[in-house]
């Protein structure tokens, strides 16, 4: 280094500094995955891709997808039949001789497709079915293991083409999951702003402002989410975007994943597949809310008008193993300092669950 270039880089003393990953491309609206050849000529990412799908987004929209870029691209697919290392193992050697790849599916297929992009060095495109989690354009991704679910670093997508058209057609119970994944923002919110006071931790006000904002726009707009409406899936799109940014904003996924995020974790650990992600999150939501002093009704009262279950009898859980997953939710990613850390009893979780019943 010359000099003259030390001395450009030489500073009073501050010395902070944050590389903020954010896609390059958002596509959302109706008929959008007909647009993916102009986004992809726009990044220029090769000429050979790998479509990562689950079985069912396979029909869903894998197809098409493929459909639409066979005649200019060499494609290639791989299904994703769950997020585990046998998988992402699979995939990453399926993807060997791709340029690029493409995830179409829901929030398990994307991490799928973010970890294996991260590990191979290859950018790749979202292309959400549903519009069930924030993690469709988030840098971070979720991966089950042994000792409870952890966050990974991973990169975010280049692209996201969100189908309005396609994801109101997915099941409503996954709107009304992604639709909880972000009303959860609040306590995250809250849980993080803990952990600062508490714990010394790090905040970034930017990337709370735009957690809570996404949250409250969203339950503001909460009439106008009903089933099979391409409206309401761009309404619950943008959401999950701008949550998406949040995390990106803070660079990690703290200001929409808190200790409701903890309980979801231990909840899908003790009982896998019981409930979606954003459904353990939303009624986990209610709980830490509650523990957080806050309108915790608010909280049910929008998860009900979105018709996102608020009690574990709606998704066919005992309310044992709920209690059992909050007070399993300190050992998920114990370094997350939240309200659940704060020594919880097991007469307090009862209490918990059973306040859920209340009218
Ligand atoms: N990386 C991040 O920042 C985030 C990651 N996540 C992760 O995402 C996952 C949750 O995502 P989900 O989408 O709830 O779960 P998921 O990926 O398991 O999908 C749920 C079900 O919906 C089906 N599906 C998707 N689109 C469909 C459609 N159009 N029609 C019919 N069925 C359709 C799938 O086949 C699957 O059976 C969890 O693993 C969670 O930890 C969640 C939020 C943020
Ligand atoms: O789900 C998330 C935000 O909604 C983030 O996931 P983690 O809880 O795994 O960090
Ligand atoms: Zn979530």
């Amino acid at each position: 280094m010359s000099t003259d270039t030390v001395q450009v880089l030489q500073s009073d003393g501050f010395n902070k500094s944050r590389w903020t990953q954010l896609p390059r491309d958002v596509l959302i609206g109706h008929q959008a995955i007909l647009q993916l050849p102009d986004i992809i000529a726009d990044i220029r990412p090769g000429r050979s891709v790998l479509i990562i799908s689950g079985g069912t987004t396979r029909e869903v929209a894998g197809n098409a997808v493929e459909d639409i870029l066979k005649d200019s691209y060499d494609v290639k697919r791989f299904v994703a039949g769950k997020l585990d290392t046998t998988t992402l193992e699979a995939c990453s050697q399926a993807s060997l001789s791709a340029d690029f790849l493409i995830g179409v599916g829901g929030g398990r297929v994307i991490d799928c497709a973010k970890i294996v992009s991260y590990k191979q060095g290859k950018p790749f495109i979202s292309v959400p079915t549903a519009a069930s989690h924030d993690g469709i354009i988030s840098g971070r991704a979720t991966l089950p293991t042994e000792a409870g679910s952890v966050s990974v670093g991973a990169h975010p997508p280049i692209a996201v083409v969100a189908d309005t058209g396609i994801i109101s057609q997915a099941p409503h119970r996954l709107m009304a999951s992604g639709c909880a994944d972000v009303i959860s923002n609040y306590t995250a919110i809250l849980d993080w702003e803990l952990a600062h006071r508490l714990r010394g931790e790090q905040i970034s006000e930017y990337a709370i402002a735009l957690s809570k904002m996404t949250a409250e726009i969203l339950v503001k707009d909460a009439n106008l989410i009903k089933p099979g409406q391409e409206e309401a899936a761009w309404i619950v799109v943008k959401a999950l975007v701008s949550s998406g940014v949040s995390m990106a904003i803070a660079g990690s996924s703290r200001p929409a994943s808190g200790g409701e995020h903890k309980f979801g974790h231990a909840l899908e650990r003790l009982i896998p597949g019981a409930a979606l992600h954003g459904e353990a999150c939303g009624i986990g939501s209610i709980m830490t809310m509650y523990l957080h002093g806050g309108d915790w009704r608010e909280i049910r009262s929008s998860l009900a008008r979105i018709g996102a279950p608020t009690t574990p009898k709606e998704l066919n859980i005992p309310d044992e193993i709920v209690i059992e997953a909050l007070l399993k939710a300190r050992d998920i990613r114990p370094e997350r300092y939240t309200i659940l850390d704060m020594g919880l009893t097991r007469e307090s979780a009862e209490h918990l669950v059973q306040m859920l019943y209340e009218a």
